[in-house]
């Protein structure tokens, strides 16, 4: 299972709550995007910019969504890229949704998220306006996070696939 949404829709923390209660692991993006650069993605955006930092995320989906059976949880700005939505389609995808208030509550001014480093509700916002059709478009279950701990998330998961199941 995967999870897509926005910065602060809960990809890595409900991830996690979510491989536990399925009995299996969580393999996030982001985290093989650091390991396997040794650098932090911060350092990445700053010292070689977007467009390289997004091919490195491009083959860090591919890998984790051929060799990972548990959960994976992608990157903010993974389904950017439209070979990421191509793998995608088949697969059985999630897609966080948050609005702008409780995204912003729960990452505010984060310098860990470069691209929400500077005017997060004005940068957060224009994320979410270009990229809402394309969560839409890999979603094949779509959570709304409002209101919800992860755990009752990672709950709403659970009784939504079983439901999809049926
Ligand atoms: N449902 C929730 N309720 C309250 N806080 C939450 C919820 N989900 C996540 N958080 C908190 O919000 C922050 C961001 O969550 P997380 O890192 O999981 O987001 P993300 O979707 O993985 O973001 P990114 O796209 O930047 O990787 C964390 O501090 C986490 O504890
Ligand atoms: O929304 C985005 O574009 C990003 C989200 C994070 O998960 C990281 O992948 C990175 O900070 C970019
Ligand atoms: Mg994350």
């Amino acid at each position: 299972m995967v999870l897509v949404g926005p910065p602060g829709s809960g990809k890595s923390t409900v991830g996690a709550v979510l491989a536990e209660r399925l009995g299996t692991t969580l393999r996030d993006t982001d985290t093989d995007i650091e390991q396997g650069a040794g650098r932090a993605i911060p350092d990445i955006f700053v010292e070689d910019g977007e467009a390289h930092f997004r091919a490195l995320e491009a083959a860090a989906v591919r890998a984790a969504l051929s060799g990972h059976d548990g959960v994976v949880s992608l990157g903010g700005g993974a389904v950017l890229d439209a070979g990421t939505r191509a793998l995608l389609a088949p697969l059985p995808v999630v897609f966080l949704q948050v609005a702008l208030p409780d995204a912003i509550r729960r990452v505010g001014l984060d310098s860990a998220r470069p691209l929400l480093a500077v005017n997060p509700r004005q940068q957060w916002r224009a994320l979410m306006e270009a990229r809402l059709p394309l969560y839409e478009e890999v979603a094949s279950t779509v959570i709304d996070t409002e209101g919800l701990t992860p755990e009752e998330v990672a709950q709403a998961i659970v009784d939504a696939m079983e439901l999809t199941a049926a």
